[in-house]
């Protein structure tokens, strides 16, 4: 299907005129501290509540044990199971009608949260105010394309969706009034128990689009019996990330979604103290939010089983699945005790989906719906792109005019955030040094620096205090630092997904930025595929770099992009000569989709370079 957000907008408010089929009706908001009870109107004796233990006792694994019964059927989608699916050993089927229940498994966690929302709720009109600065018209007209079996269709409002009182309110006291076009489909997708592969520009709102539907399950759920090990915890989502900054910017976020709905996140990433992590997972997990390196230390030492994981997320899935991380998510997700695809859900998310990664990424999936929202893989028309030829040697002086140029144009007095992307560690260390000589004050964020230092210069940079943060691809993917205003690609990447995220950390929420890039003939690699995402973009492509293009396409540039084909916006399964192993096309039948939007062949380039980057990037990451 290939529709505009205006013809969702549209289409979507003729399917509300209808009352929707099977979403069970709820009656209203019951407080969390009432939640044990039974509805006003109900006989019923009021079931006491197990005590609280006081302090948290000592080895804990996520709530009590209750019966559990799995979700109880009735997708709201026609009202049917997940046929298709059929998860063994959780039942089957989406949400129930069965209610919203106490998570609290007989204490009560939430007295001790804090409120990630400061103060804002005191004020009954809190919610009335849309989250600053989305700009939803910059998201007229973009396009969809949605590939698998049934697809649910998307929605317009939250309130069509059936997430619950206790998340629906946290989205009023995010300010969420309307989702973004890739919410709109990917919730009702994931509600529906469908496993997902989506791609969506960056800044687009993914993280609300896969916290939702997991929080939403999570608190339908019927108590879940969860075995009481020595020391082991069993949660019942993993989110993976690549940075631990990611992880725990997911984790923050999470947080706030589930705040008051007794749903518990817990964060773990390496460079910080294991035995704080370990305490905090042993006063109980449901979602457990890691990078992948702690959480392989974690179920090596036998204090995190995934043998509950219902929900499992991959935020940048195509980065967990390239070269570097992808032993890692294999042992991870397949041979530890995790339930195979088909009983958990799966959901994978990036704004670069590449095909090799896609078919990399299937095997993980089951009877899955490719989403794509925008174009997919390229840069967010919101974001002002400019490259300049700058040899080597100038590279300094030009930042530093660029920089200079902000100051007179006030930026800097406006606290906007300048963000310089580097290749090296040294080098990031050595421009971070030579800016703030020269009366610029900056930080750095890579990855040999210690995890303490890497917080303090995020929070300086967001702060403003050191309005220029230089750093290495470690920042490249999902951090959303408000403000940040240009973003200078010092050294180019290799790949051009790089590119895309890096230039990502602007222009986000529909907000508009900037980019400017430093190419010289040691980028030639990058010709082809950058003037291609610019002209995509409706971004001005130099002549210079158009000849720089064509004479790599001569040379046949080793950048996997090269050759023409586009940025992973497509399905895979839709180019069939491509796929020979046959278990996706077995399982997939129909498409929902039309033609593309400009995205016609998909990644076809060899996957070579690229990843693992150049001396010193790879241990960039986590
Ligand atoms: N429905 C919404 N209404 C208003 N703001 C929203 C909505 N959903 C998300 N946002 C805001 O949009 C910003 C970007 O969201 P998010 O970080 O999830 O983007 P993303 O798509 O994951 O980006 P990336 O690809 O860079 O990881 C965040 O500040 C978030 O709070």
């Amino acid at each position: 299907m290939r529709t505009s957000w205006a013809d969702s907008v549209a289409n979507s408010a003729s399917e509300n005129a209808a009352p929707a089929p099977s979403r069970p009706t709820r009656s209203a908001y019951v407080p969390p501290h009432l939640r044990n009870k039974p509805p006003p109107s109900s006989d019923a004796p009021v079931p006491v509540p197990a005590p609280a233990p006081a302090p948290a006792p000592a080895p804990l694994s996520g709530h009590d044990p209750v019966a559990y019964n799995g979700p109880a059927s009735g997708s709201r989608w026609g009202g049917g199971a997940r046929p298709d699916f059929g998860r063994q050993g959780y039942g089957s089927g989406g949400r129930s009608g069965g209610g919203w229940n106490n998570r609290s498994g007989g204490w009560d966690r939430r007295e001790r949260e804090v409120n990630p929302f400061g103060d804002d709720d005191a004020e009954p009109g809190f919610a009335e105010q849309e989250n600053t600065g989305i700009n939803f018209d910059a998201y007229e007209d973009i396009p969809v394309e949605t590939s698998g079996d049934n697809v649910p269709p998307p929605v317009n409002t939250f309130a069509e969706i059936d997430l619950g009182e206790g998340l629906n309110l946290n989205i009023r006291r995010c300010k969420y009034v309307r989702p973004t076009p890739v919410q709109r489909y990917a919730i009702p997708i994931s509600v529906a128990g469908r496993d997902l592969m989506a791609c969506a520009q960056t800044g687009s709102g993914k993280t609300a689009a896969f916290c939702f539907p997991i929080i939403s399950g999570i608190m339908q759920e019927q108590y879940v019996q969860r075995p009481r090990g020595a020391r082991t915890v069993y949660p019942l989502a993993l989110i993976l990330a690549p940075t631990r900054e990611l992880s725990s910017q997911i984790h923050d976020e999470a947080k706030k979604f589930s705040y008051q709905t007794g749903v518990k996140v817990v964060v773990a990433y390496g460079g910080a103290p294991i035995n704080l992590q370990l305490r905090e997972l042993e006063r109980g997990v449901d979602i457990l939010v890691a990078t992948p390196g702690r959480l392989v230390d974690l179920l090596e030492r036998a204090r995190v089983s995934l043998q509950m994981i219902r929900y499992l997320a991959l935020d940048e899935a195509d980065r967990m699945l390239d070269m570097g991380f992808e032993p890692q998510i294999r042992k991870i997700v397949e041979q530890m005790d995790m339930p195979p695809p088909g009983v958990r859900q799966t959901m994978l998310f990036s704004a670069t989906f590449p095909k090799e990664i896609q078919r990399l990424a299937s095997d993980f999936l089951a009877s899955y719906i490719f989403l794509a929202v925008g174009r997919v893989g390229s840069s967010t028309d919101l974001i002002l792109q400019r490259v300049e030829y700058v040899q080597e040697s100038d590279k300094r002086s030009h930042l530093m005019d660029l920089l200079h140029a902000q100051v007179e144009n006030g930026v800097h007095g406006k606290q906007a955030l300048t963000l310089v992307f580097v290749e090296t560690k040294k080098g990031a260390d050595a421009l971070e040094h030579w800016l703030y000589m020269n009366g610029f004050p900056a930080t750095t964020i890579h990855g040999d620096r210690t995890q303490q230092e890497r917080e303090l210069a995020l929070r300086s940079f967001k702060s403003g205090k050191t309005p220029i943060l230089v750093a290495t691809d470690v920042a490249a993917r999902g951090l959303d630092i408000p403000h940040v205003a240009h973003v200078v690609n010092f050294d180019l990447p290799n790949d051009i997904d790089d590119y895309v995220h890096r230039i990502g950390r602007t222009g986000r929420a529909g907000k508009s930025g900037l980019a400017t890039a430093f190419f010289n003939d040691n980028n030639m690699s990058l010709a082809k595929p950058l003037a291609e995402l610019m002209q995509e973009a409706n971004q001005e492509v130099p002549v210079w770099l158009t000849r720089y293009a064509s004479r790599a396409a001569y040379s046949g540039g080793k950048n996997r992009r090269s050759g023409g084909n586009r940025f992973g916006g497509r399905d895979f399964r839709r180019d069939s000569s491509s796929f020979n192993r046959g278990t996706a096309m077995d399982s997939y039948s129909g498409m929902n989709s039309g033609s593309g939007y400009g995205a016609p062949g998909g990644y076809g380039g060899g996957y070579s370079g690229g990843y693992g980057g150049g001396p010193g990037v790879s241990s960039a990451w986590d």
